[in-house]
């Protein structure tokens, strides 16, 4: 757990006349996925994550055993990518080095006292243990931030329908701002776009004058019916892309947006990341591929990118294969999350984007601001 970085006049600043006066003790929720910590843990996690009603959508008579079976078959394939990182998931120290990095980049903020808390989705810790160690912070507020900066019901949502549940189990009642994405933050996409830039002209010198470089954004994919019932993530990468590109300065930038890490047979959104490497392995281009959705090294791109699509790139003789690495800390990403935080907190509102309001266009049902809505309208039609 990040313990947080406490000045020596931790819980008191001063305000405009120099009068002393107490802070606000924000408690930031960091909600990620989490993962396997020792290779036991691998089926466990597995059985977590195929039971969430927001990933296995079927009726909730079948889920148990249906999400137990998907977890079974999954478990070797899963077991083989974590053994390659030692058998455990790095996810949980990346992101507790986050929350330290969040803490000291807030600890000279005026009037607010902030601590992180980590509430993983799939394994330890999860929101039952975060609720309790928040509580027994007693905050004046809380901040729900995923680490996620896209919006999906499978992520995010996932995570505010478990901690919410866990709040009710603990009995924590605290006033609570809910930041449901920043895909197209100013200060993310330009933290984001200096790493792609850096390994853009590292890739640059690297290859031959006349090789081209085509620019890969690959995203963590999604089935396509989720996309189809609402689920604003697709349209919200688009718009990470979008923003990082404006900040990128490459003329004649070649770049596209692909998906990876498809783990169910259903159709999901594509193109896929492993097409676009056989494309471009056709067209002699080199790629560089940067993670798009997710702001941590973890599985899928320290054994996926790394290891399995490089070994297919390679087989397929491709000129050149580079990727961006992830934000983790890196400090002006981190920056870019303060001020994230301080936004939403400043913001007044109980559920906010990274720009206040809703952002997502109306075919996006699922986006939280329009599930609020028709819950208000409810709730103004309830009989007192
Ligand atoms: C139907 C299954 C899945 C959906 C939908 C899904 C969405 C989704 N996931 C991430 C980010 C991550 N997922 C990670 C691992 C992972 N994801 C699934 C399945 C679905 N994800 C599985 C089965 C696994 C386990 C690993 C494996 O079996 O290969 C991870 C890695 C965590 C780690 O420990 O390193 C991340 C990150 C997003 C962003 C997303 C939807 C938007
Ligand atoms: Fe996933
Ligand atoms: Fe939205």
């Amino acid at each position: 757990m990040p313990e947080g970085t406490r000045g020596l006049d931790s819980g008191a600043g001063r305000d405009m006349c120099g009068q002393a006066m107490t802070k606000r003790r924000v408690a930031i929720v960091l909600f990620n996925l989490g993962g396997p910590d020792r290779s036991e843990s691998v089926r466990p996690f597995l059985v977590n994550l195929f039971t969430d009603p927001a990933i296995l959508r079927v009726p909730g008579f079948i889920r148990p055993w249906l999400g137990r079976l998907i977890a079974w078959r999954r478990t070797k394939p899963a077991m083989e990518n974590y053994a390659v990182l030692g058998g455990k998931s790095p996810l949980l120290e990346l992101t507790e080095e986050q929350g330290r990095a969040l803490d000291a980049a807030m600890a000279h903020d005026p009037d607010i006292e902030v601590r992180s808390f980590v509430a993983m989705r799939y394994w330890h810790p999860m929101s039952d243990e975060a609720a309790h160690a928040v509580k027994d912070w007693a905050p004046d507020e809380v901040l729900l931030f995923p680490l996620y900066p896209q919006f999906s019901t499978t992520t995010t949502g996932s995570s505010i329908a478990a901690w919410d549940e866990a709040c009710r189990k603990a009995g924590l009642s605290v006033p609570t701002t809910t930041l449901c994405c920043w895909h197209s933050d100013g200060g993310f996409a330009a933290a984001t776009a200096r790493l792609v830039q850096d390994s853009f002209e590292k890739a640059r010198a690297e290859l031959p004058a006349d090789v081209k470089l085509r620019i890969l954004f690959s995203a963590h994919g999604l089935p396509e019916s989720i996309v189809n019932a609402g689920d604003p993530y697709q349209w919200q990468v688009e718009q990470t892309v979008a923003s990082v590109v404006k900040h990128l300065d490459i003329p004649d930038m070649d770049h596209i947006v692909c998906y990876q890490s498809r783990v169910t047979p259903q159709k999901w959104i594509g193109p896929s990341t492993e097409d676009e490497i056989e494309r471009a392995a056709e067209e002699k281009v080199a790629i560089l591929i940067c993670p798009i959705a997710f702001v941590s090294e973890h599985s899928e791109t320290l054994v996926e990118l790394d290891v399995e699509y490089r070994e297919e790139a390679d087989h397929l003789g491709i000129p050149g294969y580079f990727r961006v690495p992830a934000q983790n800390s890196d400090p002006a990403f981190i920056a870019a999350l303060a001020d994230l935080a301080r936004g939403a907190l400043g913001s007044g509102r109980s559920l906010c984007s990274f720009a206040g309001g809703r952002q997502c266009p109306k075919q996006h049902r699922d986006c939280p601001h329009a599930k609020a809505r028709v819950e208000a309208r409810v709730a103004v039609k309830e009989p007192a």
